[in-house]
């Protein structure tokens, strides 16, 4: 760590995800996640009519150096692209002996997550349930429910994000809606 940063402390309202300054906002649109659903056609579709806003993250901003905590509320939008939930971009980390904790504030998702090796796992979540992702699994979040799905992640601030795998090779799993119902599919 190269200075002394000083205590501060932010506002979350767990309804919309929203984080008081000095927190920043960064907005995914559809256009933002080209080639990661699997239905490249309703994609194409969708994307010819709208482009809506699938997720915002509210960056709890701190210096991105060992030592610090990075932290964040994500807010997925509910919608579907095709049969598949709108999800979020998922990555590994930079530094891949990182993990990351997130705890569900609001809605009803999945959490992804797999490894370079071909394991996966998948998580439920639910306003209060808090995950654990251990160092080299990516992630990735998704709302299957009908009104805004919030979490709440921290992870060390200099992990870093590394988005290439999954542009090349998407993500092991998916949720598709069957039946009127979430089902992760393999
Ligand atoms: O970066 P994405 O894969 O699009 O996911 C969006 C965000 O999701 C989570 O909240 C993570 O904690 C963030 O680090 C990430 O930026
Ligand atoms: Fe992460």
């Amino acid at each position: 760590m190269t200075k002394l940063t000083f205590p501060f402390k932010v506002d979350i309202d767990f309804a919309t995800g929203h984080v008081t300054a000095p927190a920043k906002v960064l907005t995914r649109r559809l256009s933002d996640l080209q080639g990661l659903f699997m239905d490249s056609a309703a994609y194409e579709q969708m994307l010819s009519r709208e482009n809506p806003v699938l997720y915002d993250v509210y960056e709890i901003q701190v210096p991105e150096e060992a030592g610090h905590l990075a932290s964040c509320t994500t807010v997925i939008y509910p919608g579907k692209v095709g049969k598949e939930y709108f999800f979020t971009k998922g990555h590994f980390h930079t530094i891949e002996e990182t993990a990351e904790i997130y705890t569900c504030l609001r809605g009803e998702g999945y959490l992804l997550m797999m490894t370079r090796d071909g394991r996966s796992r998948a998580i439920k979540m639910t306003p209060g349930v808090s995950a654990y992702i251990p160092p080299y699994w990516a992630h990735r979040t998704l709302n299957c429910g009908g009104e805004p799905f919030v979490f709440y992640g921290v992870w060390p601030a200099d992990a870093g994000h590394d988005y290439a795998a999954i542009l090349d090779k998407g993500f092991k799993q998916r949720v598709m809606e069957v039946d009127g119902k979430p089902a992760v599919t393999e």
